[in-house]
């Protein structure tokens, strides 16, 4: 994987690298995006690459249908490139407010930052016909989402009456939620703080330790350093509250990676003792940045949660919190490139893993303990479809008041299913 990105500072060659890395070889953009975002201090040009590059992956089924006539064949190989850097060049003719020469010109330019030269002539030419023509609107109602036609069907199917502020949701730029760190302060004086600093929020009932700030670098926010406060979603923050930690519980958080939750349920019983799995050893130390930032403590392991045996000491937990791998359908508000990343074929494979997770989890669970399933997702199969199957196979678990799909933008929040099983 070449994670080098391109030479320079060209906003619209750096975005090109990205798209290229998320459509061609896989990488998310969170992966690869503030590779090319560090290069530049300014916040406004920071903004603009952001917002060229989602808004590509959020319209790209639309952008693509402009270009294929244009191209008298596809172009291969490394030079893929130029046809996401034509991409880029309608979507700042066609969705931005970008003066039709400088998108013009700083987009042939960027050609040449892309080594790809030859192709100048290329792109200037295509770009001058699609300032003159028409452009069509949508031929699908997965292409008017900006949807693969497998995610736009799904949704159809699961939620016909709900369909198009599902859609809307997905395609809206998501507000900023903020979780209060009840170690270190309280909502009441964190949101007197923000108030002294000019800075605008609401606050929600359904959220206890939530604040969504308007537009802003959080960085800049008061006791960013302190850890006073971590970027969370609403429906992220659920979780502690739904798992409702107390103290002296011992709680196995099971797939912990970064920690979001394993730092409120922290929060909510530092007098309790956690066990934070995660799978993969490279996220590992986003768990230990985030609890050293929040002043939080568990015990860090790495291991397989679908294989106990290899990692459990045998003392078993009060409450387990299984925020399983999913496919994040729920998120799609915040991470555009997602719906390009996830394929049709991911899912059967995901929604097994979680079923053998949450089989080979139960029995660490004690009697009486309370066990908390959630994704972040929106598809029934790996939500309630899921603990259907769960219930029905598993004399000694029973649902207990929580079973909640949030769908994208309900109450501002992520999409997110939550169901609380109780082990009799
Ligand atoms: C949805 S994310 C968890 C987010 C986290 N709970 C938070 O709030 O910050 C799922 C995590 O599960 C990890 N994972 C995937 N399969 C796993 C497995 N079999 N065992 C343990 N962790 C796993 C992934 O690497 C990923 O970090």
């Amino acid at each position: 994987m070449n994670l080098i990105p391109p030479k320079g500072y060209n906003l619209r060659a750096d975005s090109a690298w990205v798209i290229f890395q998320v459509l061609e070889q896989g990488v998310s953009a969170r992966e690869c995006l503030p590779k090319v975002l560090e290069k530049y201090v300014e916040p406004r040009d920071r903004n603009w690459l952001n917002e060229v590059t989602m808004g590509v992956f959020r319209t790209l089924p639309l952008l693509q249908s402009w270009l294929r006539p244009m191209l008298a064949k596809p172009l291969k190989g490394d030079k893929k490139i130029i046809e996401h850097l034509l991409l880029i060049g309608f979507y700042q003719l066609a969705f931005m407010r970008v003066s039709e020469h400088a998108a013009t010109n700083e987009t042939v330019n960027a050609a040449g930052v892309l080594k790809a030269k030859s192709l100048s002539g290329l792109v200037n030419g295509i770009l001058r016909q699609f300032q003159r023509q028409e452009h069509p609107p949508a031929k699908s109602e997965a292409m008017k989402a900006g949807l693969p036609g497998w995610i736009y069907k799904k949704l159809a199917e699961a939620y016909p009456q709900k369909l198009s502020s599902i859609i809307d949701a997905m395609n809206a730029k998501p507000p900023i939620w903020l979780r209060v760190n009840t170690q270190k302060t309280t909502i009441t004086s964190f949101t007197q703080v923000l108030t002294e600093a000019g800075v605008s929020f609401t606050t929600s009932d359904l959220h206890p330790d939530g604040v969504i700030i308007g537009k802003g670098d959080i960085t800049q926010l008061p006791g960013f350093e302190q850890g006073e406060f971590t970027v969370q979603d609403g429906a992220a923050q659920l979780a502690a509250e739904y798992l409702s930690p107390q103290s002296g519980d011992h709680i196995l958080d099971c797939c912990a990676a970064p920690g979001g939750k394993t730092t409120h349920l922290y929060a909510h019983a530092p007098d309790s003792s956690i066990v934070a799995l995660e799978l993969e050893p490279a996220r590992i130390a986003r768990i230990n940045e985030n609890m050293s930032r929040l002043g939080a403590r568990a015990q860090v392991v790495q291991g397989d949660a679908s294989q106990p045996h290899t990692w459990w000491d045998g003392k078993y937990f009060d409450r387990i919190l299984l925020d399983a791998p999913c496919s994040a359908t729920g998120i799609i508000r915040r991470h555009p490139d997602i719906r390009w990343l996830r394929k049709v074929t991911d899912i059967a494979p995901l929604v097994s893993l979680q079923a053998s997770i949450l089989d080979a989890i139960w029995p660490l669970l004690k009697p009486g303990g309370t066990l908390l399933y959630a994704t972040c997702s929106i598809l029934p199969e790996e939500n309630q479809e899921q603990i259907d199957r769960f219930l029905a196979r598993t004399p000694d678990a029973t649902a207990e008041g929580v079973m909640q799909q949030i769908l994208p933008g309900e109450a501002q929040m992520d999409g997110f299913y939550y169901a609380r099983l109780l082990k009799s």
